[in-house]
């Protein structure tokens, strides 16, 4: 059947002034009528459209989906996202019986939210963003540290421990700006906690920010802090930055060659003027603290990049402290491996102990983490070994891979004559096959001798047998 349709040119006027389409379709969804705004939606003229079927012009992709085919189908009002020409379109269409008429119609209204959209996704980016920092902020804030607890004793017994002791004896007496150099996890921050709490500014605040955890653009407000309504979003009361907070005492910033490049003339004024300005202040402030800088970056090399300050760099360089790495101070990986032992042997109520080629193995291991990496391991084995007695086999594979000498853990001491140092090697083998397996019969076994020959030799050194 065929529609004959006809809208008064009132009406027409009228719906060809709004900004939202309109589109009207018989029964079968045959194009009858479409306002200016709806011709440009689709991006034809009137004369292209009118009179085809909505479905073909579907296939034509003047839009997708077609309103009018789905509203047919459910036979009621359905709202739907649709595009054209790469716009996003809501739009609603409406089944139409009109009295005293047999045929139905579907009047659509076609509303265009691309730019909607677009600003609901900027939005949802910000928001995202935001919520990034908010959770960077989070983060940082636990590295933040801000203590009044005694700080922790230092471990170590050898020759270049000695040597930073006694240069951190040296500087806590003095107040000037002090750098410590050194690989990640070898005990920067334990030493400037030392210093500090040796020093006569013991007594006030110890604040410790990591310049590498703070997201570049809220560093500046975390350390100088801000003045109300110093921009959109500030809390209205204002902010107390780290500086403020550490007066009298001393400002640890740890990983300083992650401080952002535009921040470090504000740390500049701070160390050669002692003054700083809090984001929307007016004037400079007055600070009252030591600054300890540390970093595992080598700020020369920064320097020479252009990436760190060279003026800054001789300011923070007054003193310095290079704290060794764990592989150059052997003689303190034992005193590290029985501290944490103890620890962890504590704290996982266990009773572990170690066989003297684990030891071994520990002692040869390079530490690129250092003490970190030391005491992460030590926690992982009183927790994960098997037995009390931690074997080679509960060591991740990397130590095990990288040991230099397997089996060498005995060592000569003084002039021994070739049967003492047989049987040292000998005592040391039946210890170790003990310790390892636990019975006298499978420690024979491994050793390749009788049960018997092996108590012999048990009660020849004098070796106590755990019950
Ligand atoms: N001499 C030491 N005595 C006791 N504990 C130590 C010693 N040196 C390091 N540690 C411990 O090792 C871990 C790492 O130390 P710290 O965080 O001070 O290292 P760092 O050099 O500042 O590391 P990063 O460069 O990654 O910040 C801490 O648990 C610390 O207590």
């Amino acid at each position: 059947m065929n529609t004959t349709f006809y809208l008064d040119p009132r009406f027409q006027q009228m719906f060809n002034c709004l900004d939202d389409g309109i589109f009207i379709a018989d029964h079968s969804g045959k194009a009858l009528w479409l306002n200016e705004t709806s011709t440009k939606q689709i991006g034809a003229s009137a004369e292209q459209i009118i009179g085809r079927n909505v479905t073909e012009l579907e296939g034509m992709k003047m839009f997708t989906p077609s309103v009018t085919n789905i509203v047919l189908q459910k036979r009621e009002t359905v709202s739907q996202m649709q595009t054209s020409r790469n716009r996003q379109l809501l739009a609603t269409g409406y089944l139409l019986k009109i009295e005293d008429e047999d045929i139905e119609y579907v009047l659509v209204h076609v509303k265009d939210i691309t730019e909607t959209v677009r600003s609901s996704l900027k939005l949802e980016k910000a928001e995202a963003v935001i919520k990034q920092y908010v959770e960077e902020l989070r983060q940082a804030k636990s590295q933040r540290i801000e203590t009044n607890e005694k700080s922790q004793q230092l471990i170590g017994k050898g020759k270049k421990h000695q040597e930073v002791l006694d240069l951190m004896e040296r500087v806590s007496t003095v107040d000037a700006t002090l750098l410590i150099l050194g690989e990640t996890g070898v005990g920067k921050s334990i030493v400037a906690k030392n210093i500090h709490d040796k020093s006569e500014r013991a007594r006030h605040p110890f604040v410790q920010i990591n310049c590498s955890a703070i997201p570049a653009s809220l560093l500046e407000s975390e350390l100088f802090g801000y003045k109300k309504g110093a921009f959109t979003g500030a809390d209205h009361k204002g902010k107390t930055g780290m500086v403020q907070e550490a007066k009298g005492g001393t400002l640890l910033l740890d990983e300083i060659g992650d401080l952002p490049f535009d921040l470090q003339p504000k740390l500049l004024q701070l160390l050669q003027e002692k003054t700083y300005t809090p984001i929307g202040g007016t004037k400079a402030e007055q600070a009252d603290i030591r600054i300890i800088a540390a970093t595992n970056s080598d700020l020369s090399t920064m320097v020479a990049d252009k990436q760190f300050r060279e003026d800054l760099y001789y300011r923070l360089n007054v003193l310095s402290i290079q704290v060794p790495p764990l592989r150059e101070r052997e003689e303190d990986i034992q005193s590290f491996v029985h501290h944490y032992m103890d620890h962890y042997n504590t704290k996982y109520k266990r009773n572990c102990v170690m066989t003297n080629e684990v030891l071994d193995i520990l002692q040869d291991y390079e530490w690129p983490g250092n003490v970190r990496e030391l005491e992460n391991i030590m926690e992982r084995l009183v927790i994960t070994a098997k037995s009390d007695v931690i074997l080679k086999e509960d060591l991740p594979e990397k130590l095990v891979m990288t040991h230099k000498k397997p089996g060498s853990s005995f060592s000569i001491h003084g002039a021994q004559s070739l049967t003492e140092h047989l049987e040292n090697v000998e005592k040391e083998a039946i210890t170790e096959a003990i310790n390892e397996y636990g019975s006298t019969r499978k420690a024979a076994d491994a050793l390749g001798i009788t049960q018997s020959a092996f108590m012999r030799r048990v009660r020849k050194y004098e070796i106590t047998l755990s019950k």
